[in-house]
């Protein structure tokens, strides 16, 4: 996508009538938004690491984040990398929009640019911008950053539920890949007609979200409402992914969200996901699991069968982890 003047977006971009942002009432993922009843919950995570009664408050407030929104905000701080190989094989990895399953999917109002950044011998560096310079660096060091805040925050989940510490840390190998999406939005002529990013919930355990704080453009669904996710400077939402609803048997929920465009302004989002290796087997935990009381809620799936599915129903606006539920 380029910056060219249009006073009506293509029509591969524009949204069933049914399907549109602006619309009220709609379908289970469609609709208009409403500001949230209450704060997007911000969980600190150096009260969350402490002992005694200061880390058992930061951890009553994730668990009521978790089970409540499924997302959080922790204080803290072209062509050369197309998706399309020889113009055509579409690739996950690389710049570009969604890959083209059917003539009928309507295009999201946005551009990506996927890359795997671990394990580190499957980088894919050709596909990694040679600009800004220090673009490889930055990412690098973000990278670190942003694990070490996945590792305390799933700690402190397999603590609420009463897991073992390492529970959720244990099921990462170092085959575990770890993607990072950078998701740039054009201003639309009619934000009423698209979408920047179509409902979904991340595939995966868990994802780090970093916004830009002067355009709301984020939504969650929640009891059939869409709630605009308010920004925040200098602090990064955590977004719940199916692995972790699935893990949790269905105790903490992956979060359904959406990107709406704007008339104005462009925004930058940069998503980073933690999935796991291709032959894990997805599964709730063991001890979370009660013969009659509490069976299971979700078929055990190997990670490479759900991700074969999630294209698949992303691309048609759909959640796999809807086919999982018992
Ligand atoms: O741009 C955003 O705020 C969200 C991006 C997102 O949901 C994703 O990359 O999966
Ligand atoms: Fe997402």
């Amino acid at each position: 996508m380029s910056w060219i003047a249009l006073r009506e977006p293509p029509s591969r971009y524009v949204r069933h009538e049914h399907d549109r942002p602006g619309l009220a009432g709609g379908g289970a993922l469609v609709g208009a938004a409403a500001d949230m009843p209450e704060p997007v919950p911000v969980i600190d995570l150096r009260r969350l690491l402490s002992c005694g009664a200061e880390g058992a408050d930061e951890a009553a407030k994730l668990r009521s984040a978790l089970q409540s929104w499924g997302l959080f905000l922790p204080l803290e701080k072209k062509q050369k990398c197309s998706n399309l190989v020889d113009g055509k094989r579409f690739q996950v990895e690389g710049y570009g929009n969604d890959q083209v399953k059917a003539q009928d999917q309507v295009l999201d109002w946005s551009d990506r640019l996927n890359l795997k950044v671990e394990p580190q011998d499957e980088r894919n560096l050709a596909k990694w911008p040679r600009h800004p310079e220090h673009f490889r660096d930055v990412l690098l060091e973000y990278t670190l950053k942003s694990k070490k805040m996945k590792c305390t925050i799933l700690r402190a989940m397999a603590r609420l539920l009463e897991l073992d510490d390492g529970y959720f840390l244990n099921t990462f190998s170092n085959k575990a890949p770890v993607t990072v999406r950078i998701n740039h939005y054009l201003p639309c002529p009619r934000p009423d007609l698209v979408l920047g990013f179509k409902p979904h919930s991340d595939d995966g355990v868990l994802a780090t979200l970093l916004v830009d704080s002067h355009l709301c453009a984020l939504q969650v669904l929640r009891d059939g409402v869409w709630y605009n996710v308010p920004t925040k400077p200098h602090s990064m939402l955590i977004n719940i992914g199916d692995f972790m609803e699935v893990m949790s048997n269905g105790i903490f929920k992956s979060t359904v969200h959406r990107v709406v465009a704007d008339t104005a302004k462009e925004r930058i989002s940069l998503a980073m996901f933690y999935a796991l290796d291709s032959e894990h087997e997805i599964k709730p935990a063991a001890d979370l699991l009660l013969h009659d009381k509490q069976p299971a809620k979700y078929k055990e799936v190997k990670t490479m069968d759900y991700m074969a599915g999630f294209y698949e129903h992303f691309a048609r606006g759909t959640r796999v982890i809807d086919s999982m539920k018992i």
